[in-house]
């Protein structure tokens, strides 16, 4: 590095390191220091393995820059200017500004370049807010790293936490089990390490990383298989490590991925109001591409050739593109994630507002989640379940030679428990155990364990889930030390499943405990290992549930959510939580049983509220992945790292307060506090947002699909254009400006008895039934003026329908906005601004024509015929429209009740 005075060579993705070592080596995704021995490795990154000092680190930080995938918004306002020109939609305006200046429309010219400024104005300031408020809820969630640094070069080490933006090339860092992998590393050391690559790699079962000296000599297979390599995007599944971070931020293998787009990595795909706005907006332009050429074909064909017909053109299609639709969805977005941090929540993801509102199914963990995860003893059991300490002293040895085994981080919440009560009951007075190795827990195996060193034997010591210790039993312990074992026969084994499931139905959580004596011998541990081993005994815990999870879940469920537990624990003791917390699950699946069903039958248990027990993390991510493809909206709250993958595959992944560093990167949304009822709150805000940006893309959809067709029909019925190009622009800036109260403030009402779900089938569906009510009155009103402007001369009719249109437009555009807005009778009412929004609207469409500015744009005064068709014309679009609305709710009511 450059303050070291060395010849630089390429790092992975341009970053660069001193050529210690330019020995030519194979092709690998981190070019060549990945593949050099540790040493080489360090020296070519001009590190060590006591860490950079702090002065380095600096200087390497300005270098390379913050460890960010994606960098943070940028703050500058020339940069978003050119980004909020660069819009498309603002591009389009602007280039018809262009094509009206060209063919001297002056008046239209001006009123595009005005909307142009408007929309990047508007754009400008919602985009600011937005980026404001990401940077905020960035400072109170930092992904954290732990790194060697030291303050000089001369100083010892510390292990220290830092956000992991500020981790350089060079740096070491600390892995332990739950872990994000928090930049590109060549591990230094490994113990039981395996990673959970499956965001880069979409493979789901975890691999082990080892630190080896020598990587072999050809790459394996895919970029991902070194195995000495840890990938940013990972999670450290089982084990620990340490690593030197070869490549940071967009330089990572998962920034580069990152920058080829999201299809790039294993992703989920856009959310449903993404999915939703996506097509209106593609609607909309196909409206535009549709419609304009379609009027001025035929109006031209009826009526020949004439000059207006260009800028109406342009006018129309301006009229129909919807220029400030992304800036209403992100603002009501950015200002939902406003309230939610009010409330303790932070959203780390926008479109998580949305999500939480069309959220219909919530996937609960169990440990840690609905329960506290502070584990207390309860009791210790032997084989033939009386009381007996022994089997708590061996699984307190584990804990034991894991905190002896100088990997802190191996030691959870469990293994403390368990340490403590030995403790306390005098168990562990002897000598420490001689450690030889550490087996961390595994999520799949459900166990964990240590090999010890006892004169003239190697012991090995398992504990963990019930079925997954006992299926390596072949003997169980006598009754007192020294006694002879029992064979473990299927009577005796029956015995005991008996024992475990009463023990569990109490809400208890059983831990077996076994050991086996080997010959002493050289060499890691194999599984091979892991067979014959004799039964200890069952340690019995208490996990109390969180306080508010009972009052939560009742809020949830009656807010019409569907709520389902995903266990790795023992079927009875979830059924008996689930019982305890209210809810009512009519059946219990077992991970095991998912291999016989298929989606649609997994996804109907959990519709049903079954409880999934003993489940691998795959199992829990593929039930989560049935319920989508089922068509609903999935949640999952948890907080383990056997919870990343489903938080991962979930439309909305919640990180509890407690959750690992893992389940806190992957989570869209992360609660603040241990509060659950935080949640129903939480989904009140996301369900008015989503309301919110539905009831714009209806509003938005249904009145330029009426003005598409009104369009069309006024070519065919008048002899002239509807509306002068200036017109259509400045009812379109009106229109769009009332639209804008959609993203100002309101209230937050209760969640609503409902999810709010975008559907695209109702929106179209909907948007075509209210277009078309739409544009029979526009018809309507073209019909009345003909009798109304009979006897005036040709110019003066004309002027008086195009401010007939212009009047009838805004008011039933007017009228449209607060009606349209409540989906059915339970939906949040339209807030203030919106009906303020609306009178103003109609004010101006009856106020501007006659002003001395309406008579500028080519506006007539109407006579007072005129007005009374008008208000008829009015009247029976609302009354039409109050009886669709009605309608459309008797419909949905029944859509909901099936
Ligand atoms: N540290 C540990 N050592 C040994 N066994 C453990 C340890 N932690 C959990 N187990 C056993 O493995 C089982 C599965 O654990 P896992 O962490 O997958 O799920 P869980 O903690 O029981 O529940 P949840 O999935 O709701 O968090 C547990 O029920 C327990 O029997």
């Amino acid at each position: 590095m450059p303050e070291d005075g060395a010849r630089l060579l390429p790092l992975p993705g341009g970053a660069v390191g001193p050529a210690a070592s330019a020995r030519p080596v194979p092709e690998s995704p981190h070019g060549d220091v990945a593949r050099l021995s540790r040493l080489a490795a360090l020296r070519a990154v001009a590190a060590t393995p006591r860490g950079l000092t702090e002065a380095q680190a600096e200087v390497r930080l300005a270098e390379y820059g913050d460890n960010l995938v994606l960098p943070l918004p940028e703050p500058t306002w020339a940069r978003r200017l050119r980004a909020a020109l660069g819009d498309p939609f603002a591009a389009l305006l602007a280039a018809l500004a262009g094509v009206c200046a060209l063919i001297g429309s002056w008046g239209s010219a001006l009123i595009l370049t005005l909307l142009v400024l408007a929309a990047c104005l508007l754009r400008l300031h919602g985009e600011r807010r937005s980026a404001a408020a990401l940077r905020a809820l960035h400072a109170l969630a930092p992904s954290t790293a732990t790194v060697l640094r030291r303050a000089g070069r001369s100083e010892l080490p510390t292990a220290r936490e830092v956000p992991a933006e500020q981790l350089v090339p060079g740096d070491v860092v600390r892995l332990v089990g739950g872990d994000a992998v928090p930049a590109d590393l060549r591990l230094l050391r490994a113990q039981g390490l395996t990673v959970d690559q499956s965001a880069l790699t979409g493979e789901s079962t975890p691999v082990p990383r080892l630190a080896l000296d020598l990587p072999p000599a050809e790459p394996p297979g895919g970029p991902f298989d070194e195995p000495q390599l840890c990938f940013a995007g990972s999670t450290v599944v089982t084990g620990g490590g340490t690593g030197l971070v070869l490549a940071t931020g967009a330089a990572t293998r998962f920034g580069a991925a990152h920058q080829q787009g999201p299809g790039a990595l294993a992703d989920h795909g856009p959310s449903a109001v993404e999915r939703g706005v996506r097509r209106a907006v593609l609607a909309l332009i196909f409206f535009m591409l549709a419609a304009v050429p379609v009027t001025i074909g035929t109006d031209t064909l009826l009526h020949g050739w004439s000059g207006t017909l260009l800028p109406f053109a342009v006018a129309a299609a301006v009229g129909l593109t919807p220029e400030l639709l992304p800036l209403v969805v992100s603002s009501v977005l950015a200002r939902g994630s406003r309230q939610l941090a009010a409330e303790g929540l932070l959203v780390r993801r926008l479109p998580a507002v949305s999500e939480l509102g069309a959220l219909d199914v919530l996937c609960l963990d169990k440990t840690g989640t609905l329960t506290t995860g502070e584990l207390a003893v309860a009791g210790a059991l032997d084989p033939a379940g009386r009381p007996d300490p022994q089997p708590l002293r061996w699984a307190a040895v584990v804990g034991e030679a894991a905190l002896l085994h100088d990997e802190p981080g191996l030691l959870d919440p469990l293994d403390e428990a368990l340490l403590n009560a030995a403790d306390a009951a005098g168990l562990l007075a002897g000598p420490a155990p001689g450690v030889l190795e550490v087996i961390p827990f595994d999520p799949v195996r459900r166990l964990s364990g240590a090999v010890l060193r006892e004169p003239g034997r190697r012991v090995l010591l398992i504990k963990g889930a019930p079925e997954a210790v006992l299926d390596r039993c072949t003997e169980l312990a006598g009754p007192r030390p020294g006694d002879p074992a029992r064979p473990l026969d299927a009577r005796a084994r029956a015995e005991l499943e008996r024992l475990v499931a009463e023990r569990a139905g109490r809400g208890l959580r059983l831990l077996a405990v076994a050991r086996a004596e080997h010959e002493p011998r050289l060499g890691a541990h194999r599984l091979a290992d892991e067979a014959g081993l004799t039964l200890l005994g069952f340690v019995e815990l208490q996990d109390e549930p969180v306080d508010s999870a009972e009052e939560a879940l009742a809020l949830l469920s009656r807010s019409g959510v569907t709520l389902t537990v995903l266990t790795g624990d023992h079927p009875s003791t979830a059924l008996r939580l689930a019982e305890r917390l209210g809810l009512a699950p009519v059946r219990v699946l077992l991970g095991a049983e998912l291999a016989d069903l298929d989606e649609a039958e997994i996804a109907a248990a959990a519709a049903e509220q079954a409880v999934f027990a003993r489940c691998t993390p795959e199992q829990k991510a593929r039930v989560v992945r049935a319920l989508r493809r089922a068509h609903r909206s999935v949640g999952f709250l948890g907080d383990g790292v056997n919870d990343v993958p489903a938080l991962r595959a979930a439309d909305l992944g919640i990180g509890t307060a407690g959750a690992v560093g893992a389940a806190r990167e992957w989570a869209d949304l992360l609660l603040g506090g241990r509060d659950l009822v935080l949640l129903g709150r939480a989904l009140a805000v996301g369900r008015e947002a989503t309301a919110r940006v539905a009831a714009y893309l209806r509003i938005a959809l249904s009145c330029n699909l009426g003005n598409a067709v009104s369009m069309l029909a006024g070519g065919v019925l008048l002899p002239f254009l509807p509306m002068q190009p200036a017109q259509v622009l400045l009812q379109n800036l009106c229109f769009d400006a009332a639209q804008l109260s959609f993203a100002i403030s309101g209230r937050s009402a209760g969640p609503g008895e409902r999810p709010v779900r975008l559907r695209w089938g109702s929106l179209a569906a909907f948007a075509l039934g209210f277009g078309l009510l739409n544009s029979l009155c526009d018809i309507v009103m073209f019909e009345a003026m003909r009798d109304v402007t009979h006897g005036f001369t040709a110019a003066t009719s004309e002027a008086m329908f195009h401010t007939a249109w212009f009047a009838e437009n805004l008011v039933t555009q007017a009228i449209a906005l607060p009606v349209l807005y409540r989906l059915s009778r339970t939906r949040l009412r339209p807030p203030r601004p919106v009906w303020w929004a609306a009178g103003l609207l109609a004010v101006v469409g009856l106020v501007l024509p006659p002003s001395a500015l309406g008579e500028r744009l080519g506006f007539e005064g109407l006579p007072v015929a005129a007005y009374g068709s008008l208000a008829l014309v009015v009247a029976g679009y609302a009354a039409l429209l109050c009886a669709g609305r009605w309608l459309w709710w008797r419909r949905t009511a029944r859509a909901e009740r099936s």
